[in-house]
């Protein structure tokens, strides 16, 4: 693709990585791949399927038999698996706090790492997540590490889940946060750490339009070269 780069987004939870994912892929007219949304995917495929979720092997086989689609939908993204939308459910309460464990596995990260790099192949992509700069995609034009206080972070959590609807404790937020960017940290494989070669923008004190337009500008320097 003409000027089309990679630009890789990590960090920790709540962030902010992929509201501006999406609004950057927008306006540059690149793929986003949230690739939270398909360690997500496995999570409630597990769970639904009463796999052992400490067992390496058997979601590394739950995931050869899952096909897990992103695909555009009203600006955002829609999570398909197995040809239904299952965009809602990958983010409940149950998935979110067994997605660490499911991620920590070897099998399921290899698998996972191909399927990604498989779709940035020949386009322009944002990707986010956790290791997307230094394991999926460590050539990346433009590598950025994104994030805010953690009292930030679980405040912007708060309001999302309101406005859908859904009651939340801030303090049970804070702290299911706190120990998933535990989890993701220390993790043997490929940890949520900043690459060396990464942006560090701390959101805590910006706005969605300030934070996009700050990446959009350093996209297009890199495009620019
Ligand atoms: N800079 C920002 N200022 C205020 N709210 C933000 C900002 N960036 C993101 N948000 C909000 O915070 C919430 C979490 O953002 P999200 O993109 O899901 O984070 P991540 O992908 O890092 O988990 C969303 O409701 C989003 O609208
Ligand atoms: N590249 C990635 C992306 C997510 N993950 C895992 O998936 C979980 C959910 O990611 P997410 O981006 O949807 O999380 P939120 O910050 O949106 O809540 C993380 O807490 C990690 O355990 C990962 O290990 N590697």
């Amino acid at each position: 693709m003409l000027n089309g780069i990679i630009i890789a987004i990590d960090g920790p939870a709540a962030a902010g990585k992929s509201t501006i994912a999406k609004k950057v892929a927008q306006k540059l007219g690149f793929t986003y791949i949230d690739t939270g949304a398909m360690y997500r995917a496995l999570t409630h495929k597990a769970i639904r399927s009463d796999i052992n979720m400490d067992s390496d092997k058997d979601l590394g086989d739950l995931l050869l038999h899952t096909e897990i689609l992103l695909i555009p939908k009203n600006g955002g993204q829609a999570v398909l698996i197995d040809g239904v939308d299952c965009s809602d459910e990958i983010r409940s309460q149950e998935v979110t706090s067994n997605v660490s464990k499911v991620a920590a596995h070897t099998t399921v990260r290899k698998l996972m790492i191909e399927k990604q790099r498989a779709l940035a192949e020949g386009t322009g992509v944002v990707m986010d997540g956790r290791d997307i700069g230094t394991a999926v995609l460590p050539a990346a034009e433009l590598k950025i590490f994104m994030t805010a206080s953690v009292d930030e972070r679980a405040e912007r959590r708060f309001q999302e889940n309101e406005k859908r609807g859904i009651h939340s404790s801030l303090s049970q937020l804070k702290e299911e946060i706190e120990n998933r960017d535990r989890a993701d940290s220390e993790r043997e494989i490929s940890p949520l750490k900043m690459a060396d070669d990464a942006i560090l923008v701390d959101t805590t004190s910006m706005s969605i339009d300030e934070v996009a337009d700050k990446l959009i500008e350093l996209a297009e320097k890199r495009m620019e070269r």
